[in-house]
């Protein structure tokens, strides 16, 4: 495709599912921005159009943007609504080529079930660090800074499992597992590569993982270029 146009890569993708019985892939890729969000909505609206019956689940799936945005983006000095997480939205359609069910998956951590502690526990988990030397636990007080890092990485965790059974609640709703037809178009969103003044771990994972999907781009493109070339040259 010389000049690449958002509706004519859904559509692209749709035939292409619809002809070959195959699923496909849309990836979305550029710095935080870019218009990567945007555009897997653009995407997920156009397929909602040549798919909708009248199920209304087309209506839900777009429906679960606002949803997701609410709680899984925040403002950065790149983007006023960045996402903080990255998603792969699977639409399943029908042998009709209807959209019958669709499936979110996040790479916000799926660790993490229940607390089950006393505030006091809790206290002590923030302010030390436990080690363990042979037999003998040794337990050290950490620096106020350690501790407003513990207390930090708690909230993540605590807000990351939130946002983990949000999903869950969203998937539920858009259930899909029992009726995969084989037929799917899966838009992958993450967020994009940014560089702050100041950067720390989030920014390190942010853009390893775009840096691995650029990466694996370069090699399915420069691979269909080698088998371009070597079909010429037969
Ligand atoms: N097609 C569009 N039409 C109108 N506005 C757009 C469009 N694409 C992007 N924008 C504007 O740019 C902003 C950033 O776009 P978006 O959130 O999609 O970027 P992103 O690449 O997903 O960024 P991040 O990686 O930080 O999540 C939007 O909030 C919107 O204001």
């Amino acid at each position: 495709m010389d000049r690449p146009h958002v509706y004519a890569m859904a559509d692209a993708a749709y035939n292409e599912m619809m002809r070959d019985e195959a699923n496909q892939s849309i990836i979305i890729s550029g710095e935080s921005g870019s218009g990567k969000t945007e555009t897997a909505k653009i995407v997920m609206q156009y397929l909602a159009a040549l798919g909708g019956g009248c199920s209304g689940i087309e209506n839900e799936v777009l429906l679960t943007n606002f949803i997701l945005e609410a709680f899984g983006n925040a403002k950065t000095s790149k983007n006023d609504n960045s996402s903080r997480f990255g998603k792969l939205i699977e639409i399943h359609f029908s042998t009709m080529g209807k959209i019958c069910g669709a499936k979110i998956q996040t790479s916000v951590t799926n660790a993490a079930l229940v607390m089950g502690c006393s505030s006091h526990e809790l206290m002590e988990a923030l302010s030390t660090h436990k080690i363990q030397a042979g037999k003998d636990t040794i337990t050290k007080t950490l620096t106020l800074w350690q501790a407003i890092d513990a207390r930090h990485a708690l909230a993540k965790f605590i807000y990351a499992s939130l946002f983990d059974w949000l999903i869950e609640q969203v998937n539920k709703s858009l259930e899909v597992g029992k009726r995969r037809t084989g037929r799917s178009i899966s838009i992958l969103d993450i967020y994009g590569f940014e560089s702050f003044q100041n950067n720390n771990f989030e920014q390190f994972c942010i853009n390893y993982a775009n840096e691995r999907l650029q990466q694996n781009f370069n090699w399915h493109l420069f691979k269909l270029e080698q088998e371009v070339i070597n079909y010429v040259k037969l």
